[in-house]
């Protein structure tokens, strides 16, 4: 007999397959603390989460017989993926049950807050009849710009066409095509901080988005803005928003997500006459709530009964055979992803692995989705792993092509990972395994290069002229940036050239938008493997 345990509040019709299953025993247990859970996790199969349980290390390491976490929604922000990975513990998530109801909820917290619904009410139901506080503003012919198109940003674009409003969307994995067929306006961050009447997110938190709308921000934005944020708290910095609202850059906000939930009551949001708030309740309708526990549990009995499963938000078993052969490829496999997705500075319409010696003979598809997940987990944070990865490309109309050369340019193996954009611009980064040497990567772009993929990378194109390492070297030292080693590569003498510089630490912003001021100097990114 399985034993289940559902710590938070999950639907009892979603989970009624589970409770009716002969092999299956669920109990329920919620609002326990961490100690608590630790102390009886161990008797459990599988254990049933919403947001509230944190399935931290501890909780997972006393999970003895654990072997599925399952979460009923889409957010696995709570749960310790690293930790569950290690004990080969399945996560799985129920990512497309709860889109259209937090669409929906986005779009009440929108009207919500162009109305001022929620101080009127409080008024009214106060005894206060008072018609003239509340002028509102019309969404019709307002532009609404859209951080992160994909599932829920994607339904929230197309509701707020029907409002007649004009939509400025932002995605790294937006390309022009798909803009068009959606009939949104591909746009940067900076277009609609400057151009939006109102701002909404949908990204998930990654130390990318997080505080990707803050004082920088602010300060350029547009008048009047309205912002809403129902996808992760901290993706807009708070204290900055409050600022900016008080200054009279931003007229309102509207919050389902907090940067630690619960807030404190001395949370400014709390108090704030322009800014409207909700508990997280961007997935509480009974809908969703049977969606995600249906979809959820479903997922739950199949790997409790060894059966095929999707989903799985860590890692999925990989066949003996080839797993001996690859494996230990998959390291650099998916760093070269990782390094060309941070290196690309276009949506990427797809992902081109040629692999080369060693590799040529044998089936790489599980290399290949390690590879992609490098790629797409720079912008798509924990969501993404080696079983959803391929859907994940597939679902942005990334294409992703494995091509097998014959050729491996004297190297023992090689791996050559190119993304291509829809401007057919292309960023390569190859890499080899040298026998006693590890990972290396060998070019980037059309430079030959010799160095470990891991720590922080600054990439830096240039011309090749006289004096240039020198003052990127200064300038550096004068940020209190250590180089930890250095290398040029050029094609011809006096042309197009690159520096790629390991440093001990990450790079301020600030110093990267330094070095791009220097003469003979074109770009400069930090890459973090
Ligand atoms: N309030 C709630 O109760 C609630 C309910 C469901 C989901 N959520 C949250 O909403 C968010 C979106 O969920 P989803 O199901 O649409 O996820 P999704 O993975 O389908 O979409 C997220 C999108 O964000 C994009 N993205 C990543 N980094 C970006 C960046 N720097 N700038 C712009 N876009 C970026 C990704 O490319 C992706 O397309 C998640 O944070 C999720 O946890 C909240
Ligand atoms: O990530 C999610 O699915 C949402 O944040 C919903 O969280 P909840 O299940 O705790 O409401």
């Amino acid at each position: 007999m399985f034993k289940v345990l559902v710590s938070d509040p999950i639907s009892d019709l979603g989970i009624q397959q589970l409770m009716d299953a002969p092999d299956v025993l669920v109990e329920k247990k919620t609002g326990l603390a961490e100690d608590e859970l630790a102390a009886i996790i161990g008797e459990y199969d599988a254990l049933l989460v919403r947001s509230q349980t944190r399935v931290t290390e501890k909780i997972l390491a006393a999970g003895t017989n654990l072997k599925v976490v399952g979460r009923a929604g889409v957010g696995v922000d709570n749960i310790d993926l690293e930790a569950a990975t290690q004990r080969g513990i399945i996560v799985i998530n129920a990512p497309d049950g709860n889109t259209i109801t937090t669409c929906e909820h986005t779009f009440a917290m929108m009207m919500a807050l162009a109305r001022h619904i929620p101080q009127a009410y409080a008024k009214t139901v106060g005894g206060v009849w008072d018609r003239k506080s509340f002028l509102g503003v019309e969404l019709r012919n307002k532009t609404l710009g859209v951080m992160g198109m994909g599932r829920i940003g994607s339904e929230v674009a197309k509701r707020a066409k029907a409002f007649g409003m004009n939509i400025l969307a932002f995605d790294p994995f937006l390309t022009q095509d798909r803009a068009e067929k959606m009939e949104v306006k591909l746009a940067s961050v900076d277009d609609i901080v400057r151009n939006a009447d109102f701002m909404t997110v949908h990204t998930p938190l990654t130390p990318e988005t997080r505080h990707m709308i803050s004082r920088p921000q602010f300060e350029v934005m547009k008048k009047g803005m309205r912002i809403i944020n129902c996808a992760r708290g901290g993706i807009i910095d708070e204290v900055a928003l409050v600022e900016a609202i008080d200054e009279g850059i931003v007229a309102g906000a509207a919050f389902d997500v907090f940067e630690s939930e619960p807030p404190q009551l001395d949370h400014p949001f709390l108090s704030h006459p322009k800014i409207i708030v909700t508990p997280h309740l961007g997935a509480s309708t009974v809908e969703a709530q049977e969606n995600v526990a249906i979809d959820v549990s479903e997922e739950v009995l199949h790997i409790l009964r060894n059966e095929p499963f999707k989903n799985a938000v860590n890692m999925p078993p990989v066949a003996a055979s080839v797993m001996s052969r690859l494996q230990p490829y998959f390291s650099i496999g998916e760093k070269l992803g990782s390094f060309a997705a941070q290196s690309a500075n276009q949506a990427v319409s797809e992902i081109h692995i040629d692999v080369a010696g060693d590799l040529s003979d044998i089936d790489i598809l599980p290399l290949t989705r390690y590879i992609v997940k490098g790629v797409l987990g720079h912008h798509l944070g924990s969501e993404v792993n080696i079983v959803n990865c391929m859907h994940l490309a597939k679902s942005r109309d990334i294409n992703v092509v494995v091509t097998k050369a014959s050729k491996s340019k004297g190297f023992t193996n090689l791996l050559t990972v190119t993304l291509k954009t829809q401007n057919h611009e292309e960023t390569l980064v190859a890499g080899t395994l040298l026998n006693g040497y590890g990972e290396r990567i060998v070019q980037i772009d059309k430079f030959p290069v010799d160095m470990a993929p891991e720590g922080h990378v600054i990439l830096i194109s240039h011309n090749d002229k006289p004096g240039i390492i020198g003052r990127v070297g200064t300038l550096l030292g004068e940020n209190d940036v250590n180089i930890a080693s250095m290398q040029v590569g050029r094609k011809i003498i006096g042309g197009a050239a690159i520096m790629i510089l390991t440093v001990d630490k990450a790079v301020q912003k600030e110093v990267l938008s330094q070095l791009t001021t220097l003469p003979e100097l074109n770009r400069a990114i930090e890459i973090t493997l």
